[in-house]
Order: structure tokens, then sequence, then C-alpha cells
């Protein structure tokens, strides 16, 4: 099923797709007869008169146009767990260093849209400006049901089963080691082929992800344009007695009835679309001397805010590279920071943390919250003799949601049993070297400040 998927290549561009040739108006958008009797219709993903550079929006040409349902209801019993206005009332503000372990796997059928709840967020879905951090625990497919999110666009990250994803444009498949974007306003529906699946959804509110600007790296590097796969049309014309809709609207879910697929959509165009990337892919660039690089080095995506710099929200990943600074502790460095620094890790071991922090797991490290390597790290970095040959970092794909806005975090993920009381002892354990008389020496009589770079 993944291998017959098609999809089209680029990021930003204007693509088009038809499952029959000739779907496609040549000449306009909005024909008075579409050819083959469907109906246009657009979806704007930014204001019409948002500048040309940063609109986005696609024209649908259905065999019926989505108005076509009885209204909408809030979903009883509904998802509970889901917010997207982050204040006092539903939200706390922690300044401590939180982590996760994995949450455990149900055996209670569970799909995408009840499996899915909030982590921790900032700001609000109805003024336009924010992000949720959510996450999945689920084992069955979408049935009979879509989901729609007009809060945000979601940034899907996999880490335990695969993903069949069916979006107006057509279908994407996703394996844990890659990324599914699905904008605001996408109908789109999820199969899990495994059953029993886990992973990391990043929401941002009232703007899009787009491409980190390379600057001196050049025109190549990080993440490239054709690398972003984006699916090729395909419908159903499928009458379904009792098909819903799931809209999240203000972090509530509601549902309205109709009676055939919203999948069917058999030509489209446009530059809003929903998009996948193979993490894999990225072309890592790092210091080749010494130092640690910051992390936005590795910058998938970004959803920019409007200070020049300063992310809403930024994809980092950390994947398998390597290491060649010379004389430097190579791991991430102690680290306070303005920006609050979400992770999860895909698979591995993470290079600043020797244990617990889990596959499936998370931490948080709000606004100037300090971090860095555990205990084990340190010592284990300082203890290394060959300090200055190259490693290359094998077998681990963590990632980083890292952000501006300081998130409030949800009540149940402080109360959640997964939530590991003792993380602070991690670091509890780093003794002190100092002495103000000596240098730190190598077991070979090297003082630290005489190691050669090269
Ligand atoms: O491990 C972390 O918390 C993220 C992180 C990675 C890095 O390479 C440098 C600083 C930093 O905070």
């Amino acid at each position: 099923m993944a291998e017959e998927l098609e999809y089209l290549s680029g990021f930003g561009g204007h693509f088009s797709s038809e499952a029959i040739p000739g779907a496609l108006p040549r000449n306009q958008n909005n024909p008075l007869l579409c050819p083959l009797g469907l109906y246009a219709e657009q979806l704007s993903g930014t204001s019409f008169t948002s500048p040309r550079h940063l609109n986005q929006c696609s024209w649908f040409y259905r065999i019926k146009p989505s108005v076509t349902h009885e209204p909408f209801y809030p979903c009883i019993p509904g998802n509970k767990r889901l917010i997207s206005e982050f204040n006092q009332q539903t939200t706390s503000a922690t300044p401590t260093q939180l982590r996760w372990r994995p949450a455990e796997f149900s055996e209670i059928p569970t799909d995408f849209i009840d499996g899915l709840y909030t982590v921790c967020g900032a700001g609000s879905s109805f003024l336009r400006h924010g992000y949720a951090i959510h996450m999945y625990v689920a084992n069955k497919s979408m049935e009979g049901r879509a989901f729609c999110n007009a809060d945000g666009d979601f940034l899907i990250v996999p880490q335990h089963g695969k993903l069949f994803i069916t979006t107006e444009c057509g279908k994407l498949y996703a394996q844990p080691g890659e990324i599914v974007v699905i904008p605001q306003g996408f109908r789109f529906s999820i199969d899990l082929p495994d059953g029993d699946s886990r992973g990391y959804v990043a929401e941002i509110f009232g703007t899009h992800f787009r491409l980190p600007d390379l600057g001196p790296i050049g025109a190549n590097g990080l993440a490239a344009p054709r690398d972003f796969l984006v699916p090729k049309a395909w419908y159903e014309d499928a009458s379904h007695p009792n098909y819903t809709i799931v809209q999240k609207f203000g972090g509530e879910l509601f549902m309205a009835k109709q009676d055939f697929s919203p999948f069917n959509v058999v030509a489209w165009h446009g530059n809003y679309v929903p998009y996948k990337y193979d993490l894999s892919k990225f072309c890592p660039f790092n210091t080749v001397l010494f130092d640690h690089g910051d992390p936005s080095i590795n910058t998938v995506l970004t959803a920019p805010t409007d200070k020049p710099g300063v992310a809403l929200l930024d994809f980092v990943i950390f994947p398998p590279r390597w290491l060649v600074a010379e004389n430097t502790f190579r791991p991430p460095y102690y680290h306070r920071n303005c920006m609050t620094e979400f992770m999860g890790l895909i698979h591995g071991i993470y290079e600043a943390k020797q244990d617990g922090f889990l596959p499936g797991g998370a931490s948080l490290h709000s606004c100037m919250t300090p971090h860095g390597p555990d205990t084990k790290t340190f010592e284990a970095t300082i203890s290394r003799n060959k300090v200055n040959e190259p490693f290359r970092i094998e077998g681990t794909l963590a990632f980083m949601f890292e952000s501006s806005l300081i998130p409030r975090v949800c009540q149940w993920a402080l109360e959640s049993p997964g939530l590991d009381k003792d993380y602070y002892q991690c670091w509890i354990g780093l003794k002190s070297h100092f002495s103000h008389n000596k240098e730190n020496v190598d077991e070979n009589g090297t003082k630290s400040s005489e190691i050669p770079r090269s």
C-alpha cells in the first residue's frame, strides 16, 4: 500500500493534480460549469489579502462541496483533553524541569481523534497566536469519520506505528522517522495498519511552517525543498449514510453528519497542501573545528512570529551525524534559554541523557529553566581520553519543538503516572571539579587548557 503511493515533490510551490485527466479547469479557477460536473471550492490558509509571498490557498474540484452536511453539534462524549486556550483556568505554569515516560498503549479501541491529548501550549487559537503540543496514543483506524482542525496546522511526528493518512488532496503514508504536516482546515482520516501507535503533534495557530533561511550556509543544506512530498489527487465516489466530520474548533470537538465521503476531490491545484518529509533526508551542518554549535543549525521547519529570527515554533532534529570538534565538550551544553524547549525521542538514546529519556517519552525545559547533560553523560564525556577523535552518533533520532512563547502545562500531564518525579536527580550528582590552584589534568597528565585542538 505504501509503495503504491506516488507524490508530487517540492516545498511552497504551486502544485496541481488530477485523478481523472481533464478534471482540472484549464483557464480559470471557478468556471460556470466545471469539467465532469464537479464543484469548485477554495480552501484559504491565509487571509485573501496576505502578500503574495505568504498567500496560501488551494482550489478543489469535488463531487459535492464540503458544505453539504447537517449542523455541527458538540461531540458527546467528546475528547476533553484538548486545549487551545492557555490561561489560568485551563492550565498551570511551572518552571520545573519536566520529563515523562512513554505513554502505555491501551487495550481500549482508540482512534487518532480520541487518542490525542494536549501536554502544554501557549496563546490562543481564537486570537490566532500560539501553539499547542499534543501527544497521541491510539490503536484503531478512524472509521467513517474525518478530522478537521479549524484551530491550526498539525505537524505530526509518529514515534511508533505507521500512519496512512487520507486527505482532501490525496493519500500520505508516514512511518516513524518521517513527519507529516496537515494545514489548518484540511479534512483527513488516519488509518493505523500496525494497531498500537504513538507520537507527537505540534499545532501552530495563525501561521504556517516554512523552511528556515540558510544565511551563510548558502543555497543548499538542511532540509531540501525537493524532499517534501505532497499527495496526488485521489477520490472516492461512495455514499456513506452516516459519515461524521469531527471539527476541532477552539479546542472543542464538534461533529456533523453527511451522507458521502469528504475525500471526493477529483482534482486540485494550489500551494496550500499537506505534505510529508523523511527526516533521514536532512543534511546536517555542524562545527568542524571546535565548540558545540547551537541546535538551531538542525532546524527542519520553522513557524515565524512577526519578530525576525524569533520563532513561534521551530522543529529541530538531532539526527545521526559526525562529531569532530576538537578539545570540546561535545554533548549539548548546559543551558538556560529565553526560548522553551520541548523534546521527544523517536528512537535510540539522546546524546545528553544516558538514561531516563526514553523513545516515546518527552521533556519540557521552559523559559530560563536550566538543563543540560545528565551526570552520567558529563562524567563519561570528560573521562574519555580520545577527545579529538571523530565520533559518529548512531542509531538515534531526537527532536525539539522550540518556542518563544512560554507554555502552560495541562493538569493531566502534571498528574500523569508517567511524570518522572525524580527527573532532577539526573543532575544532582554533578559534583564540583573546581580547584582554585590546580588545573584539571587528564590521565596522560595533560592540563585541560593545553589539550591541542589539532
Ligand atoms: O538537549 C537539549 O535540551 C537541547 C539542546 C541541544 C543542543 O545541541 C544544545 C543546547 C540545547 O539546549
